[in-house]
Order: structure tokens, then C-alpha cells, then sequence
């Protein structure tokens, strides 16, 4: 039996009866009926639009979005089509979360319980994307978030107001939008503590840098040094009819993303997939043939595999993650490289020979503030004290770091943060404490577009042991 038959058969014409709960006082906030099978039709939009709202509604307690849609797809009959119209529902309702819960609040007469208001925040995103990308039609998206209200017990009894809602903002659309992005938080799609932050962080290029968080990431490769050249891969992307811009020494930007599978020569290890920016780290560690490397927080690999795409060096990949460790080694098998794997702390040393090494790599965990374009999921989940405690461990983590640094030998800072507290003041401090001497470098790269640029948000510090 073929795939498309089983989905039929799962399939009946009517929705199943939603099974409501005993009790819908919003006060008693129901845990989500994540497993809630709907009976809707798994290539429909309604099917689409209730996962994505799923998974959405996970992100708001505090689950990130790729782990909440991996949950909706572990649960929920998906062909690798509704997996992809589920993502990008949810990318797109995050990236608008702020517009379309002010909007919400405008139309509806109480405040929604968490999954209508994801579905309505997932409606309101395809609703108001401009003409040139919008994926649905107006009445489409309206009939099928109605539908899909109806097919689910966390939804059904709110249909007629979500119907409401949806055909009172395709009457009202202008009203309604001109008095929601008076709203700063409606205007940018940001937290308000965020765009705060920001303003103070970053005076001269606020907004530039907030729309910048809203775009869509280009996908940027990296050329294996080891196996090909700028100028053959750049041919062989024209043989393939796809158009790409060199960005970088090693920076390949397609004109249009691809999945994986469709890069040529990426299953042979010629590229991976990697931004402009982070593609800076390896180079600046300046990592010679025989040297001693301590990639201290290496998953998924992106920056540990580049230094052994230029070098012969014995690099140790550390990170306290066993999982995220698991993907370094899948990356070094693909690029045919060798790497000892540790799953250890950095903030400690009892893993270390007591060898010291003659580069460091620090990429540190952090706010991820500065990676927003790609994960726009981080501002609705990150808490405004969650900077102070990461700077506190990657403190930690580069002291600690520092002792096993040869005399003559350079540590590289990085983080992906667009918060000084994480970044710039950081690494001053730890200069100041640990008598660095600071080498050249780029400091702080902001995530915003221009001629020549495009990357992510990062900032990179070298500093020099005394010999
Ligand atoms: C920014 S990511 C690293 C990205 C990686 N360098 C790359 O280019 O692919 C930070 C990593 O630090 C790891 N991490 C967090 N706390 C750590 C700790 N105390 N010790 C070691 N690794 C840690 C996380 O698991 C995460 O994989």
C-alpha cells in the first residue's frame, strides 16, 4: 500500500467529534491536548495550520520551535510536504507574533486560551504577508483555520469567535493594522524588554538591526579548502542552474535556499552549510599544521570542521551536550575529518591530560541574540535576566579555559550575541582579570544588510597568552 492510501484511509471525509473538556474556566489553563489526533486530511491547510499552531503554542511555554514542531511530528501522520507547510506556518507566525497577538487583543472579547491563540497568531501571519509571498488566499486560510478550529478540543468551542475575528480583520484590515503598530511590540515583533535592550545596546542602528531579526536568512555554504576551490564549486552551482554570490573567502551565498539534499557535492563533503560570519572563526584562530586545538563548546561542529579543513591539527571538540557532541562526530564523518570528541564541561578540568593547547576556541553559549533571522523563536522565549546568567558561565567557562593555553597561545571569544553584557564588556573584564593581551579582531559584527554584508550577528575577541 502506498503512502497516499494510508493517509486516506486515516483520513475520514468528516472530522472526528472533538472531545471537549469537562471544564474550559480559563483560569485553570488546561495542559495542551498535544496528541490529539483531528481527522483532518494531512495535505490540507487546516491540518497545516493546526500543527503549526501546536507547536507554536508549545514555544510560548518555553519549548524552542524546531523541538516543538519535531514533537507535532513525532505525534501526527506527516508526508514531508505538511512538515514543510507546518514550518513554514510557524516561521512566519513567529517572526509576526507581535502584530498578530495585538491584533488578537483589538478583535477578540477575552483574552484566547494558548491554542487559539496560536492558531489565530498562525492565521493572522499568512493573512498579513505581502502579496508577493503570500502562499494562500484570504478566504482559503479563513475556511481552513475554521476548519481546523472545529477539528480540535482545545479549538472547538471558540470556532465562531476565531471566525469572527478572522473575517472582521480582512473587513477592517487597515483600521485595525494602523492602530496595532502604534504598538512597539506589534510594529517590530519583538518583546518589549528586547527592543529596549536594543535601543540601549545599539543607539545609531536600532531599527535596522530589529528588521534585520525579521528577515529571512539567506543559506551561505562553506568550500571544504581540502576538497575543491572557490572557482570549481562556483562552476559547478552554474552547472546545476543555480545562481550563488561569492561573500567570503570560503562564502558561497545561494540566490535561492535548497534543502540539504539538493547541494551539490554536500553528501561528498565539498561544503556545509554555514554563515558568513561564523565562517570568520577559524581563520582568526590562525591554527597551524601539528598544533595542539581545544575547541572548548564545538556542537554541532560548524567551526571545528573548518579548522581541520585548514590544517593538520589534533583538535579536541568539547561540549557538555553528549547529543549536540553526537552531530560534531556526524559532520567530520561527512567531510572525511578527525577530531578527539569529549563530552565534558568546560567550566572544569577533569577531563583535561594536563597538555596545554596552543588555540583555544571559545564559542559560547549565550543569548543567541544575535542569530534571531534564523531562530526567530529565541525573542519569545528568552527572559531578560537569561543574559546576566550566561555571561556569568561563559565568565566561568573562559577562566577556566585560559589556564590550559600554552605560553605564545591565543584564545578566540565568540560569541553570537548582540548584548555588550555577553560580548564586548566580557571579554574587557576577562582581559583585565587574566592580563590578556587583546590581538586584532573583528569585536562585534551586527546582523545587518549592506553591500558585501550578510551574516549573522557575532562578536569576536583574540587574546594572547604572554609567552
Ligand atoms: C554557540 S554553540 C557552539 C556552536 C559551535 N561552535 C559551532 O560552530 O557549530 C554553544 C555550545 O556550547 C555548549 N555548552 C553549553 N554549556 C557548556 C559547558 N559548560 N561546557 C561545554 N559546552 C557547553 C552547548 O551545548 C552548545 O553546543
Amino acid at each position: 500500500m502506498n503512502k497516499r492510501s494510508t493517509l486516506t484511509l486515516k483520513s475520514p471525509a468528516k472530522p472526528a467529534a472533538p472531545k471537549l473538556r469537562s471544564s474550559h474556566a480559563r483560569d485553570l489553563k488546561p495542559a495542551l491536548q498535544t496528541s490529539f489526533q483531528t481527522g483532518l486530511k494531512a495535505d490540507s491547510l487546516a491540518y497545516s495550520l493546526i500543527g503549526a499552531a501546536n507547536a507554536i503554542a508549545q514555544v510560548k511555554t518555553g519549548t524552542n520551535l524546531p523541538q516543538a514542531l519535531a514533537q507535532v511530528w513525532a505525534k501526527h501522520e506527516t508526508t514531508p510536504q505538511t512538515r514543510g507547510a507546518m514550518q513554514d506556518i510557524a516561521y512566519r507566525a513567529m517572526r509576526q507574533l507581535g502584530q498578530s497577538e495585538v491584533l488578537t487583543a483589538q478583535m477578540a472579547p477575552k483574552a484566547p486560551e494558548a491554542l487559539v491563540s496560536a492558531l489565530l497568531s498562525c492565521a493572522l501571519a499568512l493573512l498579513t504577508a505581502p502579496d508577493e509571498v503570500k502562499p494562500y488566499e484570504d478566504f482559503t486560510v479563513v475556511d481552513q483555520t475554521v476548519t481546523a478550529a472545529e477539528s480540535h478540543p482545545d479549538t472547538a468551542r471558540a470556532k465562531g469567535m476565531i471566525n469572527a475575528v478572522l473575517r472582521r480583520f480582512l473587513r477592517e484590515r487597515k483600521v485595525l493594522l494602523d492602530a496595532a503598530l502604534l504598538q512597539p511590540v506589534a510594529k517590530w515583533n519583538y518583546p518589549q524588554w528586547w527592543i529596549d535592550a536594543v535601543k540601549t545596546a545599539w543607539p545609531q542602528r536600532w531599527q535596522e538591526i530589529l528588521a534585520s531579526g525579521n528577515n529571512t536568512p539567506p543559506l551561505t555554504l562553506r568550500i571544504n579548502a581540502r576538497k575543491t576551490s572557490m572557482a570549481d564549486y562556483l562552476a559547478k552551482l552554474e552547472q546545476a542552474g543555480m545562481a550563488a554570490t561569492q561573500i567570503g573567502p570560503y562564502a558561497v551565498r545561494l540566490a535561492k535556499p535548497v534543502g540539504v539534499q539538493l547541494i551539490p557535492g554536500f553528501a561528498e563533503g565539498l561544503v556545509s552549510v554555514q554563515d558568513a560570519g561564523a565562517q570568520l572563526a577559524a581563520p582568526l584562530l590562525d591554527v597551524q599544521d601539528g598544533m595542539r586545538v581545544l575547541d572548548a563548546c564545538a556542537a554541532p561542529g560548524g567551526k571545528t570542521c573548518h579548522i581541520l579543513e585548514l590544517a593538520e591539527a589534533q583538535v579536541t571538540a568539547l561540549d557538555a551536550d553528549p547529543k549536540r557532541l553526537a552531530r560534531v562526530g556526524e559532520n567530520l564523518e561527512r567531510l572525511h575529518l578527525q577530531a578527539t570528541l569529549k563530552p565534558a564541561d568546560a567550566q572544569s578540568n577533569g577531563w583535561w591530560d594536563g597538555q596545554p593547547f596552543d588555540r583555544i576556541l571559545a564559542d559560547v553559549p549565550c543569548t543567541a541574540s544575535g542569530i534571531v533571522r534564523r531562530h526567530p523563536d529565541i525573542r519569545w522565549l528568552r527572559r531578560k535576566g537569561d543574559t546576566l546568567q550566561l555571561a556569568t558561565l561563559s565568565g566561568k567557562i573562559l577562566d577556566n579555559l585560559w589556564q590550559m593555553l600554552a605560553p605564545g597561545g591565543k584564545l578566540l571569544f565568540v560569541t553570537c550575541s548582540l548584548w555588550p553584557q555577553e560580548s564586548e564588556a566580557q571579554a574587557a573584564a576577562f582581559a583585565l582579570r587574566n592580563q590578556a593581551v587583546r590581538l586584532d579582531a573583528p569585536g562585534q559584527l551586527l546582523p545587518v544588510g549592506g553591500s558585501g554584508q550578510d551574516h549573522d550577528g557575532l562578536f569576536y575577541a583574540l587574546f594572547q597568552k604572554n609567552a
